[in-house]
């Protein structure tokens, strides 16, 4: 089987997130979900929420669904890197994207979500990429929509195609050779983290020297921006004219008139660079002529996360194999 579907930004101006409409049930119930390769929970918004935790999100109602049976005893709670969190019960329903369908797929609907989900009215829950070892679900945890999909796949892949404001794909069971240019280059994945956790070969900033170095990093499509280690931001930020680290705003800003450099970072001997209008990310507040990067340190979480920003420049291979490995192509 394959399946393929669009990734469409949540937000018309700037990548906050990307969502992907899904079917849960019997009759189909058409969700729009945020795939997250740096997490395991497949949750939805649903109708065991309090009204109040709902703005203008679609909820999944299982009692509508002929298919859905209730896991019973079965609960998850989650807590995300930014503070976000969710927490509520289990069914289990046939799941379906873009035409591939996993029957008995564990849906976790939500019976409390934090105001950062609330606030965010076009995202109706997030489907987890990650490795299941990192799901929530007491007391068995449950398999990702991958992990089930995967022995009826052509192969066992997923591709993420995003793009910078507009709409991009995730292919499930195969690699579409037209999404990309020249060759794929594979890398190790390390498993153990629970991530998509691999190691880039360095950076360059604009038309800088390449500075090899291993950064140890995840790929996390579920997460806006570049998080990296300090040391490479101020070789990127020093070349940006007005750019100071803000307290204020939590991260290195500037002015938006300025002129940034672009970036590029190492995949063994390959190297994928981020036009600099992905780093330009967005203004601090609507209106202000202060911009917030694309690039932020990623000393206080304790991990190096490739975000969208990066994940937009590239065309990017999940190989779901023995071992697991990930690939980058230009595009
Ligand atoms: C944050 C997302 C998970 C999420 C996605 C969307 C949302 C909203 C809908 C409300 C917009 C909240 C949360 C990320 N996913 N792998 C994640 N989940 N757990 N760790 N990370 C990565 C990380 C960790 C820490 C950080 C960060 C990122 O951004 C700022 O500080």
């Amino acid at each position: 089987d394959t399946g393929s579907a669009a990734a469409i930004p949540v937000n018309p101006n700037y990548d906050i997130a990307y969502v992907t409409p899904v079917s849960i049930g019997t009759p189909p119930q058409t969700l729009h979900l945020d795939f997250d390769t740096g997490s395991s929970d497949l949750w939805v918004f649903s109708s065991h929420l309090p009204a109040s935790q709902i703005r203008g999100q679609t909820i999944y109602v299982p009692a509508n669904s002929s298919t859905a049976k209730l896991l019973a005893d079965h609960t998850w709670s989650i807590t995300y890197g930014d503070g976000s969190a969710s927490r509520g019960n289990v069914y289990v329903d046939n799941f379906t994207v873009g035409g591939l369908t996993v029957e008995n797929q564990a849906v976790q609907c939500a019976l409390q979500v934090s105001t950062s989900f609330t606030r965010e009215s076009n995202i109706d829950g997030l489907v987890g990429l990650g490795f299941s070892t990192l799901n929530t679900v007491v007391p068995k945890s449950q398999l990702t929509f991958f992990d089930n999909a995967k022995p009826h796949m052509d192969e066992p892949v997923f591709t993420a195609d995003l793009k910078w404001k507009s709409e991009g794909t995730y292919d499930f069971g195969f690699i579409d050779e037209k999404k990309y240019t020249g060759k794929i280059t594979y890398v190790p994945v390390n498993t153990s983290p629970g991530y998509w956790t691999f190691t880039s070969s360095g950076y360059a900033v604009g038309s800088g020297n390449f500075s090899a170095t291993s950064i140890v990093g995840i790929a996390d499509t579920g997460t806006s921006l570049v998080y990296l280690p300090p040391s490479i931001l101020t070789a990127y930020y020093r070349q940006v004219e007005g750019a100071t680290s803000s307290r204020t705003y939590g991260g290195y800003v500037f002015p938006c008139n300025s002129k940034l450099p672009s970036f590029t970072f190492g995949i063994g001997e390959a190297r994928i660079t981020i036009p600099s209008s992905y780093i330009s990310y967005a203004p601090v507040t609507a209106g202000s002529s202060t911009c917030f990067g694309g690039l932020q340190s990623s000393s206080s979480l304790g991990i190096n996360i490739w975000g969208d920003v990066a994940l937009k420049a590239a065309f990017v291979v999940f190989h779901g194999g023995n071992p697991p490995t990930i690939g980058w192509a230009k595009k």
